[in-house]
């Protein structure tokens, strides 16, 4: 019987979420089954309270009873468990392959500890095959693209069929093939300077650990380098 290694990776991290804690749920098909989890021990007695980061992730939470709380009721979290769609040895990631990536990041820096979820096919050496999606405004979106494309990429405004597609922000999300990233720091200070961005899926020193689901059954855990 094949491994469902997203399942295994998120049902771990769900292990670290405790009564009375404030947790962060990411998005994203690794996150669906963290959240899956979370609603299983909230039918049990757990009790906490959570936040979503998108849409998609709030509706699975609200079907499952697991008990939500606007973000002025709370000031921080203690917990976030998210996917990325790549991370490296020091825990740098790559997010917002599903567009979240905007309140993926309010969520992990609001919270204490940030876990990530994922399968082996998410750890690389360097960042940068996966497109770093950046979230820009609608508002001059031609400027901001070619100021991306000045930084070395070839920008690409995502689509969802016909559409342009639109982040639950309302924004755009444009997928930058940067090819191999050699300092994501240099690079995320660059994008910062843009002002159509609104964000990037640079997550930097933000990530506390990361459980990986292996084929073979087993997990491995990387560190992060985190200074945050
Ligand atoms: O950043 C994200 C959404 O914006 C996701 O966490 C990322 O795309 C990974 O998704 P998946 O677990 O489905 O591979």
């Amino acid at each position: 019987m094949s491994v469902n290694v997203k399942q295994l990776a998120a049902e771990k991290a769900v292990e670290y979420v405790k009564d009375g804690m404030k947790v962060g749920l990411g998005t994203g098909s690794t996150a669906y089954w963290a959240i899956r989890k979370l609603g299983e021990r909230v039918a049990e007695g757990l009790k906490i309270t959570a936040v979503a980061t998108s849409q998609a992730s709030e509706d699975q939470a609200r079907e499952l009873g697991i008990p939500l709380v606007g973000f002025g009721d709370i000031d921080r979290l203690d917990l976030t468990i998210d996917g990325a769609d790549e991370l490296d040895g020091k825990l740098q990631l790559v997010k917002g392959g599903g567009g979240a990536l905007l309140r993926e990041k309010i969520v992990a820096m609001g919270s204490e500890r940030m876990i990530v979820v994922a399968d082996e096919s998410k750890a690389v050496e360097t960042l940068g095959k996966f497109p770093l999606p950046v979230e820009i405004v609608p508002f001059a979106c031609e400027w901001t693209l070619s100021d991306l494309a000045k930084l070395g990429c070839e920008p690409v405004l995502r689509r969802t069929g016909d559409e342009l597609y639109k982040s639950d922000n309302g924004n755009y999300i444009a997928d930058c093939h940067f090819g191999a990233i050699h300092s994501a720091p240099e690079l995320a200070k660059a994008l910062q300077g843009i002002p159509g961005v609104v964000e990037h899926g640079l997550f930097i020193g933000i990530a506390d650990f990361a459980i990986i689901g292996k084929s073979d059954g087993s997990i491995e855990v990387i560190e992060g380098d985190k200074h945050r």
